[in-house]
């Protein structure tokens, strides 16, 4: 399978690294990175440990493939959706591995080639050239709205040709859901409180958390998606305690103060609520007070627009 990366950084370099060993592989991403791709490969450590030599590239112009990932933080989803959609470029089928909601940008921009994707694996660019899995995982792979898939089903089987855990599975949307849930709940609560996951089993942090998540399953019930209330909880409970050492994605964006993807998961929530006439103000104040952090910080655009 012909495989474009679109945004090869952490995640999109691990996943991409690791196809590189099966299938004809092009990272599309930043110099320096994909200068010292070029020159010297990229170095996978950590739980693999691989050298392999895809393709690099800074523009996805005159390029094609079977299959493009998409693996930019959700706020630059607009920008990956316009390049993908592109004249120059040819592309069969798109599959996000993004955190957050972003599959229905990409899909207004490049119809019903998306597939919907999440992955598990944990990814550290550590130098040009270099990134490090933290921890295997599995990518599940399916359609927007559920089903069985037979396209899946060739991506999932692409996916473990190259090493890789993968599943195509019929219910997505639940999938998605989930997992949007107990980000809801993660997230930007160890951000704001700085801590690590595994504090978010005590009150009063388990609290907020419960709630925000019990808010995106709400919301998920409203938009069709059969998840509990309870399940989501349970969900989040048992990712608090497999991950109580690791420092949330969003936490690490703070500490290094980077713009965060808080937009794209408690804002959703917010967002997808109000379309139901459901208020979420657990939600709502985790999305308001880290993008207060972030205007305060200067990271977010200056028009205010939510996609850069
Ligand atoms: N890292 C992980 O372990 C996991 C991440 N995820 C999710 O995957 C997504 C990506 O995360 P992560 O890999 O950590 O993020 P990174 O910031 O490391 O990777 C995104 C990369 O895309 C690049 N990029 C953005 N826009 C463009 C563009 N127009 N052209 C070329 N390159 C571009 C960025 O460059 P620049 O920074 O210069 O803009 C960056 O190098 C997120 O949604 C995250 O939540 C999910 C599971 C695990
Ligand atoms: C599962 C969890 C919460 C692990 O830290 C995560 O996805 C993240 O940090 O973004």
């Amino acid at each position: 399978m012909d495989v474009l990366v679109f945004g090869a950084g952490a995640l999109g370099s691990l996943v991409g690294g690791l196809l590189a060993r099966e299938h004809a592989v092009t990272l599309v991403g930043r110099d320096p990175h994909v200068g010292r791709i070029r020159e010297d490969g990229l170095r996978i450590s950590g739980e693999f440990d691989a050298h392999v030599g895809p393709e690099a590239a800074s523009e996805v112009d005159g390029l094609s493939a079977d299959l493009a990932l998409v693996t930019v933080k959700a706020y630059d989803t607009a920008a990956a959706a316009a390049a993908l959609s592109g004249e120059g470029v040819d592309i069969d089928l798109v599959c996000s591995l993004q955190n957050g909601l972003t599959e229905g940008e990409l899909r207004a921009a490049l119809g019903d080639r998306v597939l919907a994707g999440t992955a598990t694996y944990g990814a550290e660019l550590v130098d040009p050239g270099r990134v490090r899995c933290t921890g295997v995982g599995r990518v599940h792979v399916g359609e927007l709205d559920g089903g069985e898939s037979d396209r899946a089903e060739r991506v999932a089987a692409a996916f473990r040709e190259a090493g890789l855990d993968c599943e195509a599975d019929p219910g997505m949307p639940r999938r998605r859901w989930e997992k949007l849930a107990v980000n809801a709940g993660i997230n930007a609560v160890s951000a704001l409180a700085r801590v690590r996951n595994g504090a978010l089993a005590e009150p009063p942090a388990a609290d907020v958390a419960e709630r925000a998540t019990r808010e995106a399953a709400r919301v998920a019930r409203a938009e069709g998606v059969d998840l509990t209330g309870g399940d989501a909880r349970a969900a989040l409970r048992t990712v608090v305690g497999e991950t109580a050492g690791n420092r949330s994605s969003m936490f690490q964006d703070v500490r290094a103060e980077r713009r965060t993807e808080v937009d794209a998961i408690n804002g959703a929530v917010v967002e997808r609520g109000r379309k139901h006439g459901l208020e979420t103000p657990t939600n709502r104040t985790l999305a308001e007070l880290l993008g207060a952090w972030e205007t305060a910080r200067g990271l977010r655009p200056a028009d205010g627009d939510r996609n850069r």
